[in-house]
């Protein structure tokens, strides 16, 4: 438990909170034999050098979620866990290309999403929405593709779909190369967020707000490099979804000690904290409040900061975060 505090979880792949049991019993109902003996040995393996190659493993995975039933199975298990975890409110990325490679329909996953969602609503008191994210190391044509196929699904389904992300392979495949599809998210109401700032420069994350008007940079840390773009984020109020026990696993940094949480906060930066891909990294939302809460000695005033950053920053209706906003000392 996080003290209490309502938090809102900004940053969270809903693929990337697969747990290895659930793998192993879904591909038994599916009758299929996996590479692994069983979860153990599977866990095992999550031992990644990086970013792209954590994505390898994190994609095959992925493979089990078929029907719509796995996706709300595997939401449910998220957000029955985050609601432990002191959740309130979640704007959960999902991958859709990843899942259209394999014959699954856009319409599959948000339907799934949305029951979970519906039910997280009424047992945990949790609100969500989601975000689906644009694979930036994939074909521009691809990720317009799959924009008009949310947007559909979204409106068959009555998913509530929040925005557009980015996300996947960072160094090398710059934002730039999304404009067209950003813009068109905008015009159709969407909101827009972008993984910026990981692995990649801080250039990254300034195209990411120059070109496609990104609202919110996940990760981000990568900005302090660069004086005049942390002036900017603080002046404009845009958020770092900082995810602190998936920077260690995929050794954006060796220890979290050596993360620059300290001097995000003290720049004033609306630093909210996040889990990423609890299911591989190590902890879900409550385990990375406290790792940086021991890592950095943070008080009572730090933690009620960051649960205020994550609610201002989340794009929850104005009443919803009002609502959270009093619960907050
Ligand atoms: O941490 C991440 N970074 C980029 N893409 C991702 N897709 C799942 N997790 C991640
Ligand atoms: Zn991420």
């Amino acid at each position: 438990m996080t003290s209490g505090l309502p938090f809102c979880e900004l940053h969270l792949h809903i693929e990337g909170t697969l747990e290895p049991e659930t793998i192993f019993a879904l591909a038994a109902e599916q009758g299929r034999t996996l590479r692994d003996a069983g979860p153990e040995e599977l866990a095992a393996r999550y031992d990644f050098a990086d970013l792209p190659d954590f994505l390898e493993l994190y994609y095959e995975n992925m493979g089990v979620l078929r029907s719509e039933r796995d996706f709300e199975v595997l939401a449910e298990a998220y957000f029955a866990r985050a609601h432990r975890a002191g959740v309130a409110h979640v704007e959960l990325f999902v991958d859709p290309q990843a899942h259209t490679e394999r014959g699954v329909a856009e319409r599959t996953v948000l339907a799934g999403l949305q029951r979970a969602i519906e039910a997280a609503g009424d047992r945990h008191g949790i609100s969500a929405g989601i975000i689906a994210c644009v694979l930036r190391d994939r074909p521009v044509d691809d990720a317009e593709r799959m924009l008009d196929a949310v947007l559909d699904a979204a409106a068959e389904t009555g998913a509530p779909l929040l925005g557009i992300g980015l996300d996947s392979a960072e160094l090398g495949f710059p934002p730039h190369r999304f404009a067209g599809v950003f813009d068109r998210a905008a015009e159709a109401g969407l909101h827009r967020v972008a993984h910026a700032g990981e692995e990649g420069p801080a250039d990254y994350v300034r195209q990411a707000l120059d070109v496609l008007g990104a609202e919110r940079i996940d990760h981000g840390i990568r900005v302090l490099d660069d004086a005049e773009l942390v002036a900017r984020l603080v002046r404009e109020r845009i958020s770092l979804t900082v995810c602190p026990l998936s920077n260690v696993r995929l050794r954006v940094v060796d220890r979290i000690e050596e993360l620059p949480f300290r001097a995000l906060l003290d720049a004033g930066l609306l630093v909210t904290v996040n889990s990423d891909d609890p299911a591989y990294f190590g902890g879900y939302l409550d385990d990375n409040v406290a790792a940086v809460r021991g890592a950095f000695g943070l008080g009572e005033d730090d933690l009620a900061r960051l649960a205020r950053n994550s609610v201002e920053a989340s794009f929850a209706p104005e009443a919803r975060k009002r609502e959270l906003l009093d619960r907050l000392p």
